[in-house]
């Protein structure tokens, strides 16, 4: 099942779904203007696509069955490698180690994630070692689907830097590779037969994320609505999203959409759920604030923000690191004292009206919202 490149049941017909753009990945390498103008559409109004030709379909495949070979692994096996409660988010995440909203129910994924630095650096660890499953597929798998992605990611955000008026180069700088970064790869794997949220109402903290889905499940709240809609997988095609950082860095121009991981629809909630995703983030040492002084553009959507709302105060690597061990149960003192209080509103220009502002991701008061990527 992880391995199919399609699903065992179809997504069912009658229910609503969100009609995201789909943003054509060859016609984007060859330069075509339109498609540019069409991607910086879809990113700077929901901030989600669907993206075809992406090159990695292969690769995609291979890492369903890397990530289902891991996740089955023993519990105890898994366990040598949990990401812990201090904020890291590399290796294993067991079930039920976060809250997905404010009554504190509790997660039902799990997640295998790989560092960007790790799988480029192998056989060195640059931040950590992996299971034998994981090790056994780096080079064939985990390799060559990093660099396949990390060169979508990089195309998109060459684009979106010329669109900003950014010097070229920039978002480059705050993406080395020589220096270490959160971006990772992810397979997350959620039981069959659930009642409730697998992953809660959250922003993804960093860049650029890419997610391949064969099961429904994903579900994005349109801004200035109240309804959930489901994304639903189509076959060959990536689902691409505007994370945090890139909102801040754009001075919210680019959109930082919530997001959530409901059970899969109708006849697909009786199977196991696998998803594969790939988040680029920032160098660790790079301050999160708008980058107004390298585009007019910026410098004018910061003057209309509320003042200091791009200004984070805080590194790519502290940022991510507080935002995991926010979510972790055992390192929070209730859910209130998870909520995020630095920074109102980043990625959310026009906020639904049913719930406050959401600071990119983490929780708003009296939001069932929560970060989790
Ligand atoms: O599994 C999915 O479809 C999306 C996962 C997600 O949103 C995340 O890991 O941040
Ligand atoms: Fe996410």
């Amino acid at each position: 099942m992880p391995g199919l490149t399609v699903a065992p049941t179809p997504f069912p017909k009658d229910l609503p779904t969100h009609p995201l753009m789909v943003i054509d990945f060859a016609l984007i390498q060859a330069g075509d203007i339109h498609e540019q103008n069409r991607l910086w559409e879809a990113a700077t109004s929901l901030g989600f696509w669907y993206l075809k030709h992406h090159t990695a379909i292969d690769e995609v495949n291979d890492m369903f069955d890397m990530g289902a070979e891991t996740l089955a692994l023993p519990l105890s096996e898994k366990m040598k490698f949990e990401q812990g409660d201090e904020g890291d988010s590399f290796g294993y995440k067991a079930k039920g180690k976060v809250a997905t909203d404010k009554f504190g129910t509790l997660d039902t994924v799990e997640f295998f994630n790989v560092a960007q630095d790790d799988a480029l650096a192998w056989p060195r660890a640059v931040h950590r070692t992996y299971p034998s499953t994981a090790n056994a597929r780096m080079e064939d798998t985990i390799i060559p689907f990093t660099r396949k992605s990390m060169n979508v990611n990089d195309t998109l955000l060459a684009i979106f830097e010329r669109r900003l008026g950014l010097p070229e180069g920039t978002f480059a700088e705050l993406h080395l590779t020589s220096v270490p970064s959160g971006s990772e790869a992810r397979c997350i794997k959620t039981p069959p037969n659930q009642d409730k949220a697998g992953i809660g109402a959250h922003t993804d903290f960093g860049t650029l994320s890419i997610v391949h889905n064969r099961l429904g499940g994903l579900q994005v709240l349109p801004p200035g609505t109240e309804t959930w809609l489901y994304i639903k997988p189509l076959p060959g095609h990536a689902i691409c999203n505007v994370g945090d950082t890139l909102a801040i860095f754009s001075g919210g121009i680019l959109r930082s959409n919530v997001h959530r991981v409901m059970p899969p629809p109708g006849e697909q909630s009786r199977f196991e759920r696998y998803s594969i995703a790939f988040f680029t983030r920032p160098n660790n040492d790079v301050v999160l604030r708008a980058l107004s002084e390298k585009s007019q553009m910026i410098a004018d959507a910061v003057a209309r923000a509320p003042e200091g709302q791009f200004e984070t105060n805080s590194t790519a690597g502290e940022w991510v690191q507080r935002r995991i061990r926010n979510l972790r149960l055992k390192s929070r003192a209730g859910w209130l004292a998870s909520l995020g209080t630095e920074h109102g509103g980043v990625g959310t220009p026009s906020p639904p009206t049913s719930s406050p502002i959401i600071p990119s991701g983490e929780l708003a008061p009296h939001s069932p919202v929560e970060a989790s990527a």
